[in-house]
Formats: structure tokens, sequence, C-alpha cells
């Protein structure tokens, strides 16, 4: 769905995309993440067309961004990280409004407003000035408004920013309704466990530059340094600590009232052998449980270093 071949976007001197290339497949729901400044917008807006790259192509569906602007629009849906809405409309009118300008007869239009609204949950603020909502209203207004052509892409630029916890509880059901109409989505966000709930996949970038990609279990797998392992054993914990210290590609052991914590850098057959070593020993194990990293900490320790001047 989305081929973006070495982008570069340059700012005057100040290089914000930096030869990025990547991927995404149809049907797709991608997390877009990274730290401030880091390239996010600068992306997404070239994708949908608003924005010229320096060098480097970006396709959506197949047509490039800069050569066919108006066959990549149909495609996409767009949603900018600061939105303008039009106070003076009612609900209805606003979506009204928007189909009408991108071509939709009236009849048509008339039929998937209420459809609309149902999906955002904001049927019931149908005759509601557009002023007299809430922020988190108004952002699921804007996303219907991104769909009132009812596009394969979405491109929602951190859609969840200000919303409180239950307003982005809302939008996550939203985007899982969206997906199983077989949306392909891009999203970018700072709440990255968030997104971890929501995406197939994310991409980290950094620098203008993709700095990890892929399936988000995957991406923690390969995080080998992060993971932390805690053992229960039934007695001399102590002394299985201390040997444990002396074990291979263990780091970092720790022993508390809870049980014994070490860094575990090896793989899962490695991982295995260590418990097998312990039973082998005569160590009763009551647990040995691998402690689930989140996105949050997977993107500190990837983009750890990575934005150091
Ligand atoms: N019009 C512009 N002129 C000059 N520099 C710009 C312009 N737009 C963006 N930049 C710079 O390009 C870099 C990337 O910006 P971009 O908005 O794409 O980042 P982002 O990842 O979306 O960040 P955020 O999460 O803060 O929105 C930043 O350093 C920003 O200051």
């Amino acid at each position: 769905m989305i081929e973006i071949r070495e982008l570069t976007k340059t700012y005057g001197g100040f290089t914000a995309l930096n030869a990025l290339s990547m991927t995404i497949d149809a049907g797709t729901v991608f997390g877009f993440v990274g730290p401030n400044g880091a390239g996010k917008s600068t992306t997404m807006m070239i994708l949908a067309t608003l924005l010229g790259p320096t060098s480097g192509t970006a396709k959506v569906g197949g047509y490039d961004v800069t050569e066919k602007p108006k066959d990549v629009r149909r495609l996409i849906g767009y949603m900018p990280d600061f939105f303008g809405v039009y106070d003076n409309f009612k609900t209805t009118e606003y979506l009204d409004f928007y189909g009408a300008s991108y071509g939709i007869p009236r009849t048509e239009r008339q039929k998937m407003i209420p459809q609309l609204l149902e999906l955002v949950n904001l049927t019931d603020k149908a005759d509601f000035y557009v002023d007299s909502l809430s922020r988190g209203m108004k952002q699921r207004l804007c996303l219907a408004r991104c769909l009132v052509h009812d596009p394969q892409l979405l491109i929602l630029d951190e859609p969840a920013s200000g919303m409180d916890p239950r307003a982005r509880i809302e939008m996550r059901e939203i985007l899982k309704e969206l997906k199983s109409m077989g949306k392909t989505i891009i999203i970018s966000s700072h709440i990255l466990p968030e997104l971890a709930e929501m995406v197939d996949e994310i991409g980290v970038i950094e620098r203008g530059q993709l700095i990890a990609k892929g399936k988000v279990a995957d991406i923690q797998r390969q995080m080998r340094a992060s993971r932390v392992l805690t053992i229960r054993i039934l007695e001399r914990e102590a002394e299985a600590a201390n040997e444990l210290r002396d074990a291979m590609h263990v780091s970092y052991v720790q022993h508390d009232e809870k049980g014994i914590h070490l860094h575990f850098g090896g793989d899962d057959a490695e991982q295995s052998g260590l418990l097998l070593g312990l039973i082998e020993k005569g160590y009763k194990v009551i647990t040995f449980s691998e402690a689930q990293t989140d996105l949050e900490d997977v993107f500190l320790e990837i983009t750890k270093g990575a934005g150091a001047p």
C-alpha cells in the first residue's frame, strides 16, 4: 500500500528526513513512533501530498505522491495533528460540507453521514454546533471527516494527543472497527503503550531515519538486553543467585524477597538451558518468568544514544 524509497526532506540546511525507506502492506495498522521532531509529521504530510520531498520517492497504492497527487488523494484520508474545524457548522452540516467538496452526491451524503456519526460515536451530537463539542469529540468528528470519501488509507497524525484515557479507549475502538473494514492505517503517537495495543507493526523513527521496524512482539524479542527474568526457588535461593552470577549470558543478578531478578542476553534455547541447569543442580524452581517489556521500554532501548548530539 505504501512504498517509501530513500525519502529525504530538508528545510533550508536542516535534514528532517534522511533517506527513509519503508513499506507498509495493505490492511496493516502501522504505528509510527519517535521522539519530537523525528520526522513523523513530515513523512505523513509527504504521503498526504501536502509537502514535496527533496529527493526520493513515496508511493501510495502504486501512485507516486509527486507525479499523481490527485490519485493519491482519492485513496487517503489525512488527519493532521493540528486541525481546524468550522465552528459555525452543526456536526451534520460539517460532514455534509466535506462530502460535497469531494463531489459526493446529496442523496449519498444523506445516507452516509449517519453511518459515519455512528462509527465515531457522535450520533447524539448530530444537531450540535461543532464548537459545543469537547476536544475528544472534535477529534472524532475530524476522523469522520477523513472518511467521507471512503479512503483505503488513513494517515492519522497523533490522533490520541490531548485526549483523556476514556477518549483514547474510544479512539482505539474506532480504529479497531476501521481495521475490520479493511482499511490501512498509519498512526503516529508518543503514547507508546497505547499504540502497542492497537497496531500490528511499529516503525521507530529517530532523526529522520527508520531505526527499527517490525511486529511489536518481534521487536521486543530482538531486544535481548532488556529481557528480564525472575526466578523463585523453594530452598537455597541465595545460593542459586550466587551461582547464576557466573552463568552464561547472565548479567545484573539481584536477589530480594520476591526472588532472583536477572538480565539475560541469550536466546530462547539458552534460556531454557538456564532453567534446565538449575533443575539438574537440584534447585526446586517454583517460577521462572520473563518480564514483559512494553513498547515504552523497547522504544527507550532502541533510541538510547541515537538522539545524542
Ligand atoms: N516548515 C519547517 N521549516 C523548518 N523546519 C521544519 C519545518 N517543519 C518541520 N521542521 C523540522 O523538521 C523536523 C521534523 O519535524 P516533524 O514535525 O516531521 O517531526 P515529528 O516527528 O512529527 O515531531 P512531533 O512529534 O513533535 O510532531 C523537526 O526538527 C522540525 O523542527
